[in-house]
């Protein structure tokens, strides 16, 4: 069962145009929403969150539709934005007593937990909290209401490599419980490479794939190979090419048809997400 299915997204601004995104958000599991700047993730999610009306599409959220004002499906949703929403000039614990109220399963000792885990002064105002310490707030914040569905909009960008290692475990326990699904979208996917099991990859307004993480990074191969072997066929073959004063470095989507057609002349390696990601944008800029 899918704890989010997006069917059809599309959705315009000025000179940007998403068009005909369809993937789902598995129940149980992480799946990492990727894409460079601009590629249009917060759109997605906040077309999820029900906050902007999408042009055509339906996008279901724990079986409601998104943006439904009826039920009371949001209670189950843990949501961290990548924009302050919260009210600068009130301290965390002010703000803390206007959210919790909303909440039916909000859990004060769970929260009081997180504060002093993340090292969180609760008098201080959010407006002198450094773009960390809002992101860590807004976790705890997230987390005390017990959701089944956590849904993350680059919640790592301003995280110090040791908060984001723990964020990661802490994500790792989350998952273990129940029947809990996270949504993480993030443009650093070095994260999303260590905790994913599913990864939608959004470029320019296309999806260019919804998948198994594992299945996308054994499918995808990096090539490698003296600069001579570089010809047409090579480059028909490539996403992306990247030529270096002594040879190539490129991505295939197809490591199987890869291997059958330049055999041990080149050598293969195992991508990142970055890798894809890298390859795709830029490959897609070379050919426009
Ligand atoms: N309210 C808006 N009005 C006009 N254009 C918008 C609006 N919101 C988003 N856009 C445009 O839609 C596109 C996608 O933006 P979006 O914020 O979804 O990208 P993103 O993938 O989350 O990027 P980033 O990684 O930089 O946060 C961008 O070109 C952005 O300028």
């Amino acid at each position: 069962m899918n704890a989010v299915e997006v069917k059809g997204l599309s959705k315009s601004y000025g000179g940007y145009a998403m068009n005909d995104i369809s993937f789902p958000v598995p129940r149980g599991y992480i799946t990492g929403l990727i894409g460079p700047n601009g590629a249009g993730k917060s759109t997605i999610i906040k077309a999820i969150m029900g906050m902007i009306v999408p042009d055509g599409g339906v996008i279901t959220v724990l079986g409601q539709n998104a943006g439904a004002t009826e039920g009371n499906y949001k209670q189950e949703i843990g949501y961290i934005s990548d924009e302050n929403i919260f009210y600068e000039y009130l301290s965390m614990e002010q703000m803390k007593r206007i959210i919790a109220p909303f909440y039916a399963r909000w859990d004060e000792d769970l929260y009081l937990k997180y504060m002093d885990l993340f090292e969180l002064p609760s008098r201080k105002k959010i407006k002198d909290c450094s773009k960390g310490m809002k992101t860590k707030y807004a976790i705890a914040l997230a987390l005390s209401h017990h959701p089944s569905l956590l849904i993350m909009d680059e919640p790592t960008a301003g995280l110090d490599p040791v908060f984001r290692r723990e964020l990661l475990d802490l994500l790792a326990d989350y998952i273990l419980e129940e029947e809990n699904t996270i949504l993480f979208s993030s443009h650093l996917t070095t994260d999303l490479d260590r905790v994913a099991d599913y990864v939608t990859f959004i470029d320019r307004g296309r999806l260019v794939f919804s998948d198994n993480k594992d299945e996308i990074l054994e499918r995808y191969s990096i090539v490698k190979g003296a600069k001579e072997l570089l010809d047409g066929d090579i480059r028909k073959e490539m996403i992306g090419i990247r030529e270096t004063e002594v040879g190539f470095e490129g991505l295939s989507g197809n490591r199987d048809k890869a291997v059958k057609l330049f055999g041990d002349k080149v050598l293969y390696q195992r991508p990142t997400l970055e890798d894809i990601m890298y390859f795709t944008s830029k490959g897609g800029k070379q050919h426009a």
